[in-house]
């Protein structure tokens, strides 16, 4: 276990744990916490025997956005805009990590702490979780990527209303929205979200970071023509892997085997 000022993390068994951890003002984001987080991304960009990246927080909060009270000495624009940007420069990275990342959120989730979710590949929630992108109660737009990335998970209207009204929905509403893909019961909530997680460490890794790949192209774009290429390159890379060798040859041994 890695304990920083703003952030714990530990590796175990291909899944990497990333906490929030700034308790006193709900996992707020400061510039320490994003330089934190940079730091920690950088070096598991480079890991690839991690097969699944977890985001947490707390029983009370996820993370309930940009430190109002520390973003509030900043007045000009000038001198918000990089902030705001390298921010949204690390959620983009987060969302182009080559394993699967979750969001698993306890309690609030807002603001920021709405954007750091749809950077995930998947939001698992407790029951008692509330998400919501409230910065036009504070007279903003989000700073950091989360709109478009809004749009793209849960639809152009309900991300237009969740986005300008500012409401913050439960569990059951974001489930439905398809901002939420699984609802956990609270208790041992960690342990089930780590039973979820497991579910994507094969004895591979090769396997989910392709499908990762085919992803994110897909996301920017890439035209459908490219599939069989880069889906031909990934399977031909997985061949000579040993799982792939003893896989089969266990399959063949049954098959020939006389009873
Ligand atoms: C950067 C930008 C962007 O998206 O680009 C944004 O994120 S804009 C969005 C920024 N986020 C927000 O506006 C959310 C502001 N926070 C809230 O609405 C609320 O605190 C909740 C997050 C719903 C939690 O309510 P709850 O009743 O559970 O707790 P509480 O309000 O008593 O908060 C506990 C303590 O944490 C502090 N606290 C809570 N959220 C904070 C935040 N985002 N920044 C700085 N301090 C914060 C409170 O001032 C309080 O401090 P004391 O114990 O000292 O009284």
């Amino acid at each position: 276990m890695f304990i920083m000022n703003t952030l714990i993390t530990h590796k175990k068994d291909g899944i990497g744990w990333i906490q929030f951890h700034r308790p006193a003002v709900r996992n707020a984001v400061n510039q320490e916490m994003m330089a934190e987080l940079e730091h920690v991304i950088t070096e598991w960009e480079q890991d690839e025997t991690l097969q699944v990246v977890v985001l947490y927080g707390d029983e009370k909060a996820f993370v309930s956005g940009g430190d109002v009270e520390a973003f509030h000495q900043i007045h000009t624009k000038e001198e918000i805009y990089p902030v705001m940007k390298r921010m949204g420069d690390l959620l983009q990275r987060i969302s182009e990590l080559k394993c699967i990342t979750i969001a698993a959120v306890e309690g609030i989730a807002v603001g920021g702490g709405c954007e750091i979710v749809t950077s995930c590949d998947f939001c698992l929630a407790s029951k008692k979780a509330k998400l919501g992108m409230i910065q036009s109660r504070i007279a903003i737009t989000t700073g950091w990527g989360g709109a478009s990335r809004l749009m793209n998970k849960i639809g152009k209207p309900n991300a237009l209303k969740m986005l300008i009204t500012g409401e913050v929905i439960d569990v059951e509403r974001a489930k439905e929205m398809q901002l939420v893909d699984e609802v956990i019961e609270s208790s041992h909530f960690l342990e089930k979200v780590k039973v979820f997680a497991q579910q994507f460490v094969l004895p591979s890794p090769m396997i989910g970071r392709a499908y990762k790949e085919v992803a994110l192209a897909l996301e920017q774009g890439t035209p459908l023509s490219a599939f069989a290429k880069i889906e031909a390159i990934n399977c031909a890379d997985c061949w000579e892997a040993e799982e792939h060798v003893q896989a089969v040859e266990r399959f063949l041994a049954k098959r020939n085997k006389v009873d």
